[in-house]
């Protein structure tokens, strides 16, 4: 795929039919980091336009716990993670109600999804979101997405809610991705250190990687920082994805294919969606570490991970849980959805499957990560 010029790449957002926009907690709140209806309505209308104009608009919103900390009497967002969640309970129904009176405005309803890094890893999970969110976009709704905070284990979770809205853009086969936030455009560096440049345009987000230095969240309310913003527009444009990120009033012009904030350029065509959310979904739980020709079979692309190829594991896991594919040096090879929980994998390990059946039964004799559920890295 030739690499388009910014042009093109932002013909293509104001082009965009299906749109997937982010907006992170820092542009929804005051300084004091208490939610500000007054941005909130702003957002809302930007989106409203889009959306009267035909487009299918979904909304990632974090905030929750934002909107929830005033409430709850609090001064400042919690720091321990018990207050935090609950604290986002009450906070996200608070959030959708101010959403459901900005776009009730224009005549727009909205549908809450809350998702966890964990259920969208399962296959029947990934198909129940795509479903549902094809339903609400037929409908005419905003669906606005936000993870499931109060439910979400500590090991397990997206945090901020960045590289969700890229696989949310890729499931619902966006061809857009707005990431909102508090600064105007990527930086060269942090904007708080001199001499920091706008970048207007990056043709290549993973060459791109080396040149720029970016740090985690500047305000008090978000969290992920440009670190997890970079990470999205990855996962977006090797998806097919262009993103463009800015800040939140700018979201009009942005959508519109106007020159602001940092437009990133898609990388390759689309692929396929369940297999990039295996790949970005969630962080492994463990390692299987494999023998050079096992390592060479699953680099050529075709092949699933048989035990008989397996030397060692590591970590707790279940089966169905995200593990590493490491060879002997330690290098990663791939990342996959474990078959077996981890407990059951040693007494199978250098075995093939005719043992396998014969000494452990033929629930044994299958694949420890299948070639369906693994994606090279
Ligand atoms: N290279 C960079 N360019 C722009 N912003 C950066 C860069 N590195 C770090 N940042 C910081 O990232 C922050 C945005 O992330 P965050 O606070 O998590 O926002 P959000 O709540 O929108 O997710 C900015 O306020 C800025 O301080
Ligand atoms: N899901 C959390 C998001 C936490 C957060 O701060 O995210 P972000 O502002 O996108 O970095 C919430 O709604 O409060």
């Amino acid at each position: 795929m030739s690499t388009p010029s910014q042009a093109e790449v932002r013909r293509s957002i104001a082009a965009a039919g299906t749109i997937v926009v982010k907006v992170g907690s820092s542009s929804l709140t005051q300084p004091s980091g208490h939610l500000d209806p007054a941005k909130l309505d702003a957002l809302a209308a930007a989106l409203a336009q889009v959306r009267l104009m035909g487009g299918r608009v979904v909304l990632v919103s974090s905030g929750a716990i934002a909107a929830g900390f005033g409430p709850l009497g609090f001064d400042s967002r919690p720091a321990d993670v018990a207050t935090q969640q609950a604290t986002a309970a009450v906070g996200q129904g608070l959030l959708m109600a101010r959403y459901e009176t900005a776009f009730g405005r224009f005549g727009i309803r909205v549908g809450q999804i809350l998702i966890t890094a964990e259920d969208t890893i399962r296959a029947t999970q990934y198909r129940n979101v795509q479903r549902t969110l094809d339903r609400l976009l037929d409908l005419g709704v905003v669906p606005i997405i936000n993870e499931n905070d109060s439910l979400a284990s500590n090991e397990i979770r997206f945090g901020d809610n960045d590289r969700l809205s890229a696989l949310i853009a890729n499931l619902v086969r966006a061809e857009a991705l707005v990431l909102l936030t508090d600064v105007d455009a990527l930086y060269t560096a942090p904007p708080s250190q001199p001499g920091s440049r706008r970048v207007e345009y990056v043709p290549n987000v993973i060459d791109a990687l080396g040149d720029i230095t970016v740090s985690g969240s500047g305000s008090k309310v978000g969290t992920g920082g440009m670190v997890t913003k970079l990470e999205a527009a990855r996962v977006a444009a090797v998806s097919g994805i262009p993103t463009v990120l800015t800040c939140a009033s700018n979201a009009g012009p942005a959508m519109m294919g106007d020159p602001v904030g940092t437009v990133f350029a898609p990388v390759k065509a689309r692929g396929s969606s369940r297999r990039l959310w295996i790949g970005f979904a969630a962080e492994p739980r463990g390692t299987i570490m494999v023998d050079a020709g096992a390592a060479a079979a699953i680099r050529g692309g075709r092949a699933s991970l048989l035990a008989a190829g397996a030397l060692e594991v590591h970590g707790n896991f279940s089966a169905g849980d995200p593990v590493w594919v490491d060879s002997e040096d330690g290098a990663h090879l791939a990342r996959g959805l474990a078959g077996f929980d981890s407990e059951e994998i040693p007494q199978m390990l250098g075995r093939n499957t005719a043992q396998l059946k014969r000494f452990l039964g033929p629930e044994y004799a299958h694949p420890l990560v299948h070639r369906d559920n693994l994606v090279l890295v």
